[in-house]
């Protein structure tokens, strides 16, 4: 017997819990179907856990790079505790209880789709019938092809984030977002880091100086960053785990962290033997989010930029779709932040991007310790600087980055003019408060060269 909804949604981290609330709010007869955990990858082994156990560690730097204060120490057990209360220890009961009072059918299985025309969703022996499909079963982490990998102690984000001890010596694959933000938690807590990058540089899909800058403050942790080099061969001697390395060189420790990507979870839910095109590199969208029609997808399983605040955007651009309302997405101006301490945020384009759309593209980077007074009040060393590109044509900024404290924070004001379109002439004319990191812009702007 099949079960009618309005909306079936496949997997509850945050863009399918964005989803399926919007539609719940709108009075739709929604299932919302789980396989692990309500919250998602995000939740529980990702953001939320990695973003918990980074703080205590900037806050004990922030301590010590003060006059008049000492170094905190990080008390493990207490910062373990923590995490786990953030991560719900891995127990959703609350969640599976609020959507269900929120009217939502909770059905906990892995999902297929077993039926197009109309859409019918099966869960452990059940049949959802529904109008509309959301997709939101996000990625996982990619195992990269080398041989012997099964040999070693081998680590994803999953045990990286849940940990109960912290490793003599680790071994991390990737030196992008979750191979510094890592790479730099592990070393900070005393453990021996080797980081191995393919790229030729760190963060390797912004500007190179994001990745010299990133290389810098990893080995001012004490990280050994090797880049232009990855792992041809895995292997177990006694008890370190060993990565033979394209170089002819060696990394050694005792769990190796993969952090070299991620893949979309598309292959088991049945939608390429119903036709629709699954062979790309995550479910094909369009700029409503729509797969085809009455099928939708948000976050990484759509293989866009693979960050939580897209998943909630696509989420709602999905749900206003289904709810009638027309709503296109504009992935223009979105940040990109690395929670290291000092922060490293990005927004828009890099100069080798903007030159492979035509444009005309002019950069300027200022020391913020040398222009401002806020890095002197923050800290006795201070350390900053902050990257603008504008398009000569347009007079408008298309690209942002800054390495620096709290940048995270204050990348949105760069967010905000690459988004709007807010001139350089305007930018020129701002005022932001003194002291703070958000009067670099003005440096920035006045440095530009147009
Ligand atoms: C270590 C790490 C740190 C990160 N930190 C940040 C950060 O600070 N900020 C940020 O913006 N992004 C961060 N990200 C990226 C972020 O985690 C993802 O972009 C985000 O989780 C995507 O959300 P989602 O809803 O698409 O998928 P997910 O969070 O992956 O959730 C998908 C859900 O679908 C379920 N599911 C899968 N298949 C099925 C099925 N067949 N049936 C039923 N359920 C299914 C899964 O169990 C899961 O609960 C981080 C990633 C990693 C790995
Ligand atoms: N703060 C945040 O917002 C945050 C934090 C963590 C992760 N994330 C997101 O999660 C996703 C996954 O992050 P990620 O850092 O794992 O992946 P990524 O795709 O961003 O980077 C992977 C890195 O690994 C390298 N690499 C790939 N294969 C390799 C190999 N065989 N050997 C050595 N190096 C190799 C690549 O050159 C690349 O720099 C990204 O989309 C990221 O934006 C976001």
């Amino acid at each position: 017997m099949e079960e009618r909804f309005d909306a079936v949604v496949i997997g509850m981290g945050p863009g399918g819990e964005v989803a399926a609330s919007q539609l719940l709010d709108a009075g739709l007869r929604v299932a919302v179907v789980e396989r692990e955990l309500i919250g998602g990858e995000c939740g529980y082994w990702a953001c939320i856990p990695s973003k918990t156990l980074l703080r205590p560690l900037e806050a004990a730097a922030e301590a010590a790079g003060v006059a008049g204060l000492d170094r905190p120490v990080p008390d493990w057990p207490a910062m373990r505790d923590y995490r786990d209360t953030m991560i719900r220890h891995l127990n959703d009961a609350k969640q599976v209880a609020g959507y269900a009072d929120r009217g939502a059918e909770v059905v906990k299985g892995a999902a297929r789709v077993v039926g197009r025309d109309p859409w019918v969703v099966e869960v452990e022996g059940r049949r959802l019938r529904a109008d509309h499909v959301v997709v939101a079963t996000g990625s996982a982490a990619a195992r990269p092809p080398v041989e012997g990998l099964e040999e070693v102690e081998l680590w994803t984000n999953r045990q990286a984030t849940t940990l109960q001890e912290i490793p003599g010596r680790a071994v991390v694959v990737g030196g992008s977002a979750v191979g510094v933000e890592m790479g730099q938690f592990l070393a900070r807590m005393g453990c021996e880091v080797t980081l191995v990058q393919r790229s030729g540089a760190l963060m390797n899909r912004e500007e190179p100086r994001v990745g010299e800058l990133a290389a810098e403050l990893l080995r001012g942790d004490g990280v050994d960053v090797r880049t232009g080099s990855a792992p041809v061969r895995a292997l177990r001697r006694g008890r370190d785990s060993v990565l033979e390395l394209a170089d002819g060189s060696e990394a050694v420790g005792d769990v190796v962290l993969l952090a070299a990507g991620r893949v979309p979870r598309v292959g088991e839910l049945g939608l390429a033997e119903l036709g629709v095109d699954t062979g790309g590199a995550g479910l094909a969208v369009d700029e409503r989010c729509r797969v085809a029609p009455g099928l939708w997808a948000v976050g990484d399983v759509t293989g866009t930029a693979m960050f939580t605040h897209v998943a909630k955007y696509q989420a709602r651009v999905a749900a206003a779709n289904i709810l009638g309302r027309d709503r296109t997405a504009d992935y223009t101006g979105v940040p990109r932040v690395v929670f290291s301490d000092p922060e490293i945020a990005a927004v828009g384009l890099t100069a080798e991007q903007a030159r492979a759309r035509g444009l005309d593209v002019v950069a300027a980077e200022v020391d913020l310790p040398a222009g401002l007074a806020r890095p002197w009040t923050y800290e006795t060393e201070p350390t900053g600087r902050l990257g603008v590109l504008a398009d000569r044509g347009g007079r408008v900024l298309v690209g942002a980055w800054a390495v620096a404290p709290m940048a995270g924070e204050w990348i949105h004001t760069a967010a905000l003019a690459i988004r709007e379109g807010i001139g350089v002439d305007r930018l020129r004319d701002g005022v932001a408060q003194f002291p703070t990191y958000s009067e670099g812009y003005l440096l920035a702007v006045e440095a530009l060269d147009m």
